[in-house]
């Protein structure tokens, strides 16, 4: 099975790429990460109990206020929910305190993450998936690249681009949010660099929807001649091949990760 690890920069069109990819003539199952990293932090799991933990002594409105439908202790006993706008306040920016608390909140999350996407890719090879897509926002910070056959990053070459449509879409955010978050994540042109380094692909999106779906199509191409259907089949039918398939692919990963390292580590001592 090929697992293709779909990702880029905030607002630089992810979801909408993997909502092509989910439907016709793709028909790929999608797994999201976003959307598993906020289960795992419902309240009453894990997660949940040591982000209370951590940041609520610091954080006075962590929690979803008390209201008229909010009871003191949430909807079913369990605690109120996470109050999402102000975790991020604290976590997104690029002073040192906020770069500690997100790799705080990082660790809390993240692992549980890997977990929960490890059985639904288990899910879907044993109903005979030839290929599903791992919808990861952070990738490359998660470590999560290492496992994946394919790097897809979906790109945008203005910054002013990927600003304005956040802004569209999250009409709650201040230009001044909106630049944090788009800095928190870093340029998506060193993904673009970093996934091309390792042989994934670049999905262009800085025009409209049509040339969206173009630029899929030719990107789909390119990864098609790389994985032949037809091998994925035979990876499905004979699990062995696919574990040793699966183990030099992780090697070829983490050699491609090391690679870059001392790339990024060279042009930093040329600075
Ligand atoms: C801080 C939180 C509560 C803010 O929630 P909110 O609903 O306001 O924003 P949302 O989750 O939609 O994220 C907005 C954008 O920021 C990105 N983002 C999320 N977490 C992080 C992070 N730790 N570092 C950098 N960017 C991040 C998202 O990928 C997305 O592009 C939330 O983002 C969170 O819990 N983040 C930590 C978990 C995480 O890393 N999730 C990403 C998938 S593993
Ligand atoms: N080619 C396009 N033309 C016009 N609008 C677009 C295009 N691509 C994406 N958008 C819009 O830009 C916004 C951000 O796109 P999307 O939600 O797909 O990005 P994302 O990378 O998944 O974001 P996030 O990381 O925040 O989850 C959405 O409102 C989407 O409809």
């Amino acid at each position: 099975m090929l697992l293709i690890g779909l990702t880029g920069s905030i607002a630089t069109g992810k979801s909408t790429v993997s909502s092509l990819l989910s439907q016709p003539p793709y028909n790929l199952p999608i797994i999201d990460a976003d959307l598993i990293a906020r289960q795992v932090v419902e309240p009453g799991t894990p997660g949940y109990n040591a982000i209370v933990k951590y940041f609520l002594p610091t954080t006075p409105d962590l929690l979803v206020p008390v209201s008229d439908e909010m009871p003191e202790n949430g909807p079913d006993g369990k605690g109120r929910p996470l109050n999402r706008p102000a975790l991020g306040k604290r976590v997104f920016g690029t002073s040192e305190e906020r770069a500690r608390d997100r790799g705080v909140l990082n660790g809390i999350v993240h692992p549980a993450v890997r977990k929960a996407m490890f059985w639904a890719v288990v899910r879907e090879y044993l109903k005979g998936k030839r290929a599903v897509v791992l919808d990861v926002p952070l990738l490359f910070e998660s470590r999560l690249d290492r496992y994946v056959g394919t790097v897809m990053v979906v790109g945008v070459r203005d910054e002013g681009v990927q600003l304005e449509r956040l802004m569209r879409r999250d009409g709650h955010l201040s230009r001044e949010d909106a630049e944090n978050r788009v800095r928190s994540q870093g340029g998506v042109m060193r993904k673009v660099e970093r996934a091309e380094f390792g042989g994934g692909v670049t999905v262009w999106n800085d025009g409209d929807k049509e040339d969206l779906k173009r630029e899929l199509e030719r990107v789909m191409g390119e990864v098609e001649r790389k994985s032949p259907r037809w091998w994925g089949w035979l990876l499905w039918v004979c699990p062995p091949l696919a574990l040793v398939v699966g183990g030099w692919g992780l090697w070829r990963n983490c050699r491609g990760e090391k690679r870059w390292e001392e790339k990024e580590l060279r042009e930093r001592a040329k600075l």
